[in-house]
């Protein structure tokens, strides 16, 4: 018997919801596809009976919850009093639908107790805001559409479109929203790029075929976080610092399934490369053969490769692949200890190779030998370099800092068009770097197939690569192998999880469940507008207008941290933070001439309303604070490549895309992460919220305009 008194332990999965409409199932076996759409994989189903009796809505609702039997959130849509009489049965239902129309919240509330699931249909922003604005547990859930016209729901006011979804998910605040009307199929990314829990669907679920092949795959395609499988195809490194062995550890650690097919045996330990034995290339070949003619490939690693023939193997096999996997390919040429790891005359044959790569990582020299130029003496000359790779191949170029000296180890992405990204981060005092390339390529790889999708995927990824590279380079002297130039800690993450809860993988976790609303963001046309500079005066003046006021009320919650922060040197960063939000709010509307302070918009109202709701907590209210600094900075790295003299918001451009705002960035980051690692899990789920929301309302705030 399932106890309905007992609300669910997690708040209520909203990602794969079915609307079983009677009246779309006519005559269909409602109780069947219902079990099936469950096995598949739905995680919420709402019944809903229009035209039914309460009498008849009821038999349907005890049949289908003695199926279900609570292996799915079960709704009953807007009768109170079937829901009731059935929960009085002991049927496994969890609550209720209800729509605008029928009674208020409140009074449903009060009928059927603390514990039921309760959920509301809204789509106007006055629906939005009296939902967002009741107590807390009034509400569980709102249902927000229609999305697109949808003939289900014939008298749905206009389609909001996802845009429109996004403004509403932003306005209805903490309230968790299921995307519903004419959605199904492809659409999970544009839901979750809006911020929404999940879609809910009708037809697409009650008219299949295979109502469960239905469910599992909008299940599948919500969760895209699979495992990749990640094949990395390179040299052995007994040493376990580079090669196929660095690379499955780093795979691994990254989130990927690792797999290796070993082009070459080098005899190699920290101090240098003894020997090399390469077995012949049809070997190589046998052993690509054997995994594509079995397994899934996300993704392809390319590092050591030896020889011509190796690389003709390699280029042959990689051609002949379909769907094509991302591919990173890792020139190695030279071993950390000077040894060599291609044969000289093989540099030539590369080039065929390079061309089916999405991105090549050559360290300086390696970039120099591949244009048959002198290796860089400046990062200046190597980003010049780096371009004009990426122009001869039509690949993205991720090029290493790592052989400057300078204390900093600048990376950054390279396309035809000049400077992608740029990621830096202090250079760490340390020999232990054996297999740093090697790590970074395969972390790359594994990223992009874990979370890449859209125009801007390997910007974020070779991001977040960067990082966790950055965090495997500072573990490693507590490693003891060798006595040359030592490996990493690859493992760093998962093994001080072992020791004390560093969560340096939280706020990767928290940037992932983000990443698709800044999708969304890039998406957006005022966005993309914004950086070719095509955007309407008009639109941006209505932008700064708001920013202006929401600047002025960001800089005081920024003031608010710092009296909130009990260490000098945050109280000091988050003071800073506050002045320079209010002095880059003056000059950039004294530059443009901006009037007087205009009302608050409704999405800058709900932004800071949700700051303000933060603003009692310290690690909270930084949480909240931190996507207007981390959106903003990809925001402005990913425009910088289009600023030019005379760009119509270069200043705008300019002050997003610096240096300075992206280390006050990475600042900010590290004092959350660094609260994140004292907070207890009640907290950090607190802050996680937080970060998310304020995500939310970034892309409702960048929307409006
Ligand atoms: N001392 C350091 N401090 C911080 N980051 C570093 C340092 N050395 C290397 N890195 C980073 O490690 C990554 C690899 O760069 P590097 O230039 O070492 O590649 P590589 O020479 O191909 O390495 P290897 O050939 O040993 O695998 C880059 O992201 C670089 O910024
Ligand atoms: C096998 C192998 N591949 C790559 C490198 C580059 O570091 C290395 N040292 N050894
Ligand atoms: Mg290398």
């Amino acid at each position: 018997m399932f106890d309905t008194a007992l609300k669910p332990v997690h708040p209520i999965d909203l990602r794969t919801y079915l609307v079983a409409d009677l009246a779309t199932i006519g005559d269909g076996d409602v109780v069947r596809i219902v079990d099936e759409a469950v096995a598949g994989g739905a995680t919420t189903v709402q019944i809903r009976g229009k035209l039914l009796s309460d009498a008849e809505l009821l038999r349907v609702v005890t049949a289908v919850a003695d199926r279900v039997d609570g292996r799915a959130t079960l709704l009953v849509n807007d009768r109170v009093d079937v829901y009731l009489a059935a929960r009085e049965a002991g049927a496994a239902v969890h609550g209720l639908h209800i729509g605008q129309s029928d009674g208020g919240p409140l009074e449903v509330r009060e009928r059927i107790g603390a514990h039921a699931v309760l959920g509301l249909s809204a789509a106007k922003p006055e629906e939005l805001a009296a939902a967002a604005a009741l107590r807390p547990g009034v509400l569980d859930y709102l249902g927000v559409g229609a999305v697109r016209a949808t003939p289900t729901k014939p008298d749905a006011p206009t389609p909001l479109g996802w845009e429109g979804l996004a403004r509403a998910v932003a306005q209805a605040g903490p309230l968790p929203c299921v995307a519903i009307g004419g959605v199904g199929f492809g659409d999970a990314a544009e839901a979750r790029a809006a911020g929404a829990s999940g879609l809910a669907v009708v037809r697409a679920i009650c008219s299949a075929d295979d109502p469960r092949a239905a469910a599992r795959e909008l299940r599948d395609e919500w969760d895209r976080e699979r495992i990749p499988n990640v094949l990395s195809i390179a040299g052995s490194d007994p040493s376990g610092g580079a090669g196929i062995q660095a690379d499955l550890k780093s795979i691994q650690a990254t989130g990927g399934y690792g797999m290796a097919a070993v082009t070459a045996l080098t005899a190699q330990n920290t101090r240098g490369v003894s020997g090399v034995h390469t077995p012949p290339a049809e070997f190589l070949t046998s052993q690509l053969d054997a995994i594509s003619n079995d397994v899934r490939i996300d993704a392809v690693k390319i590092g050591m490769l030896a020889n011509a023939e190796v690389i003709q193997a390699v280029t042959e096999w990689i051609a002949a692949l379909s769907p094509k996997p991302a591919v990173v390919l890792d020139p190695v040429m030279i071993a950390t200890s000077g040894d060599r790891l291609l044969d000289a005359d093989a540099s030539r044959a590369l080039d065929g190779l390079i061309a089916l790569a999405d991105v090549v990582t050559p360290n300086l020299p390696e970039l120099a030998a591949l244009l048959g130029a002198d290796t860089a003496s400046s990062w200046d000359e190597a980003l010049g370099q780096a371009r004009e790779l990426a122009s001869r191949h039509g690949v993205l170029v991720l090029a290493k800092g790592g052989h400057l000296d300078g204390d900093t180890a600048p990376d950054a992405l390279v396309s035809a068009g000049g400077v992608v990204a740029s990621f830096e981060s202090p250079r760490i005092a340390t020999t232990n770097t054996h297999g740093t390339g090697c790590s970074l390529s395969s972390a790359l790889a594994t990223i992009y197939a874990r979370t890449g999708r859209g125009a801007d995927a390997w910007t974020w990824s070779a991001r977040l690569a960067h990082e966790w590279i950055h965090g495997a380079i500072l573990a490693a002297d507590a490693l003891e192998v060798g006595s040359g130039s030592g490996p990493l800690d690859h493992a760093y993450a998962t093994r001080a999880g072992l020791a004390a809860p560093r969560r340096d993988a939280e706020l990767d976790a928290w940037w992932g469940d983000v990443l698709p609303i800044v999708e969304g963001i890039y998406g957006d046309d005022f966005v993309a507008s914004l950086g070719d500079g095509t955007l309407d005066l008009a639109r941006f003046e209505t932008y700064i207008a708001q920013d202006s006021v929401y600047l002025f009320a960001y800089s005081d919650l920024l003031a608010r941290a710092a009296e909130l922060s009990a260490d000098p040197a945050e109280k000091a960063f988050w003071r800073a933070s506050s002045e320079a939000a209010v002095a880059t709010e003056m000059e950039l509307h004294r530059s443009r001439g901006a009037g007087e302070r205009v009302p608050a918009s409704p999405e800058t109202e709900a932004y800071v309303a949700h700051l303000e709701r933060a603003g009692g907590e310290h690690a909270v209210l930084i949480a909240a604070l931190l996507p207007c600094f981390w959106i903003y900075e990809q925001v402005g790295l990913t425009l910088a490549s289009k600023n030019h003299a005379g760009h119509p918001y270069g200043d705008w451009l300019s002050t997003y895309g610096s240096p300075e705002f992206t280390e006050s960035t990475r600042q900010a980051i590290e004092l959350v992460q660094r609260a994140a690692h004292r907070a207890d899990r009640a907290t950090l789920t607190r802050m996680r919220e937080a970060f998310t929301l304020s995500s939310r309302h970034e892309r409702a705030f960048f929307a409006q305009a």
